[in-house]
């Protein structure tokens, strides 16, 4: 019997491969087949659609790399590969300018960067004899659709990599031809049939010939719903890998990576992420957060806080494609030696990026979305690497309920003691003094908290994760707030401090921005304010004078009116008494009511109730 390493051989793949590609593989080193490769190559390179599901890691990129590789050589080179006489020369077709053979779409820019980088490492070892196979980046932001149009017309690549939006940008153009597209890949496909991309993904496919293969791709396709019956895939084939977990039982996480969770009280948890950091044995980590500000917030406090041996980095979607790229490949090249490297970031990050030596994942917070748990944590446990990812809880919370509501979807936890954070009044004394420095600090500190709470209530456990009983105070802490904003959710706050100050309060007004511009410009608002609430003041005061007058005004005008209600009210009482005394003698009660008026016209003066009433006669 075969063992499990050589059924895995390369030799063993249920397909030929182009000559070159199969010993292009050969010197990138990859000795063996990952599950998920040697049963998608085979149906993705002959003539099969697939929708693939398999364990963060397991080498997926590979898995639709080499069929691409395989269709695009097939077409330029013919299936003997061009460098024997078996070529079938009908196959053999120059590829039309203006034309691509395979298009590659992923959600995010780092990672269309990646799989170029991936696809591009393999044509590395394409001999010089052969055509060559190029690969062009479709992404926003660093490169108009006129400069994409101009290289693609120039240089003529056969595989496009890309992000959906420049994508479809650059399909619409006249200069653009799509009917010889053989080949359609969707990584992340969960991802880009969501609701942000699936417009965009749909009509590129739809631009595409009915006739091409498709492949999607992920590690959590099945929350890619219905819409996957819209990409156009003929009869497809699924292919789901997982993993075995220490029980034995089918895990949704590699076997390689370690899933733990601790609780921590909100307020330490920046303190215990430290301490993680400094006392952990590790290479590089990714430390997810939850937004982008809070990325920017943490980063500015972490580097002031200057841990020692720690090199931080910070990734997020606010900024240019050049920069995110830049600090990706600092952060992959950062030396282990001299420093433990940690990137700070989003989601922006979370599926796909393949760096090595990746060993540790924290998140300061579980993911809105579910899925998204599996794509962070395995960032690290790749390609059968040991690595260990921990998520922290909210203490005093439903959170702990997380656990058993991933334990559902395949995903198992262990908990792990929080560590003694003794330096944690130190750690909070600096941060005082940090904010104190600069104003702009604190109000980008109080953008992060706001972003928090408004990012807590879109989880979609909502149940596990309540507004009700989130620790707001503890919260605003871990932010480093000197004072609670003021918001909607702030009734949720059972023991709000007086006036919302976190701490000792301080004056506002001398609460000054170390920016000297910025500064300045604060100062004479603040000048202009304090005149402008000094006239309002003076203005309201005059009001009041002015009211008042009316005010007592209305007051005569309303006891006249109160009067004349009085009046009527007895006046129709009268009337009242009259028509009742009416029935017998018509006549008599007239002239007794003529009589009334005539004695109470006589005695003007002695009832004043009666002269009223009848003044309004
Ligand atoms: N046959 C192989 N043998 C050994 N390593 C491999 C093999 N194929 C791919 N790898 C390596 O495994 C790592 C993970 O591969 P890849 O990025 O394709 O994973 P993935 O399944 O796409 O993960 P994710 O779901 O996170 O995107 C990469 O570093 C890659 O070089």
């Amino acid at each position: 019997m075969k063992t499990k390493t050589e059924s895995l051989a390369w030799e063993n793949l249920r397909y030929d491969l182009h000559p070159w590609l199969r010993s292009a593989i050969e010197s990138l080193g990859f000795a063996t087949m990952t599950p998920v490769q040697a049963s998608t190559v085979p149906l993705l390179s002959g003539n099969k659609d697939v929708v693939v599901e398999a364990v963060t890691g397991s080498g997926k990129t590979l898995a639709f790399s080499i069929p691409v590789l395989q269709k695009v050589s097939d077409r330029i080179y013919g299936r003997g590969g061009g460098d024997n006489d078996d070529d079938d020369e009908d196959t053999v077709e120059p590829v039309k300018r203006g034309h691509m053979l395979a298009v590659i779409l992923s959600p995010t820019r780092e990672l269309a960067a990646q799989i170029q980088t991936v696809i591009d490492g393999v044509i590395a070892y394409l001999p010089e004899y052969l055509k060559q196979i190029k690969t062009q980046l479709l992404v926003g932001g660093s490169s108009t659709v006129r400069d994409d149009l101009d290289s693609f017309l120039k240089e003529q690549p056969q595989i496009l990599v890309g992000t959906p939006g420049r994508m479809l940008d650059f399909l619409k153009s006249n200069y653009v031809k799509t009917q010889s597209v053989e080949i359609a890949i969707l990584d992340e496909a969960d991802k880009l049939l969501s609701m942000s991309f699936e417009t965009d993904v749909i009509d590129i496919l739809k631009r595409l010939p009915k006739q091409r293969r498709t492949g999607l791709f992920s590690a959590t396709i099945s929350s890619a719903g219905d819409t996957i019956f819209r990409t156009g895939m003929n009869n497809p084939v699924k292919v789901v890998v997982k993993s075995k977990n220490i029980t034995g039982e089918q895990s949704s996480a590699p076997a390689s990576l370690q899933l733990a969770y601790m609780m921590v009280n909100p307020e330490r948890k920046l303190t215990t992420l430290i301490t993680l950091l400094s006392n952990y044995q590790f290479k590089k980590a990714i430390v997810y957060f939850p937004t982008c500000t809070s990325v920017k917030h943490f980063y500015s406090m972490l580097n002031y806080l200057n841990c020692d041996q720690l090199k931080f980095h910070s990734l997020h979607g606010q900024l240019s494609t050049k920069s995110r790229l830049k600090t990706l490949s600092k952060f992959t090249e950062g030396d282990t030696n001299v420093a433990k490297h940690i990137l700070m970031t989003t989601d922006v990050a979370a599926r796909g990026i393949d760096i090595p030596d990746v060993d540790l994942v924290i998140q300061l917070d579980p993911p809105t979305d579910p899925s998204m748990f599996l794509h962070r944590c395995g960032r690290t446990g790749r390609a059968n690497k040991v690595g260990r990812a921990i998520v922290m809880l909210n203490n005093d919370s439903n959170e702990e309920d997380y656990i058993g509501f991933m334990e559902v979807k395949g995903v198992t936890l262990l908990q792990m003691p929080v560590p003694e954070t003794p330096n944690h009044a130190s750690i909070q004394n600096k941060i005082r003094k940090y904010m104190l420095e600069d104003r702009a600090r604190h109000e980008l500190g109080v953008k992060s908290y706001v972003g928090f709470v408004r990012y807590y209530s879109k989880h979609v456990a909502s149940s596990i994760f309540r507004m009700a009983v989130l620790d707001y105070l503890g919260v605003a802490k871990l932010y480093g707030l000197l004072r609670l904003p003021k918001m909607p959710e702030s009734r949720y706050v059972t023991n709000m401090p007086e006036d919302g100050w976190l701490g000792e309060p301080i004056n506002m007004d001398t609460y000054a921005y170390a920016d000297q511009l910025a500064e300045k410009s604060r100062l004479s608002t603040l000048e202009a304010d304090k005149e402008k609430k000094i006239q309002d003041a003076k203005r309201r005061k005059e009001l009041k004078v002015k009211n008042e007058a009316w005010s007592s005004k209305m007051e005569t005008k309303e006891s006249r009116q109160e009067r004349r209600e009085k009046v009527k009210r007895k006046r129709e009482l009268i009337e009242k008494q009259l028509m009742e005394e009416e029935s017998g003698d018509e006549k008599e009660a007239v002239e007794d009511w003529k009589d009334i008026v005539r004695k109470n016209k006589k005695s003007k003066s002695g009832n004043g109730i009666m002269q009223g009433s009848f003044d309004d006669l």
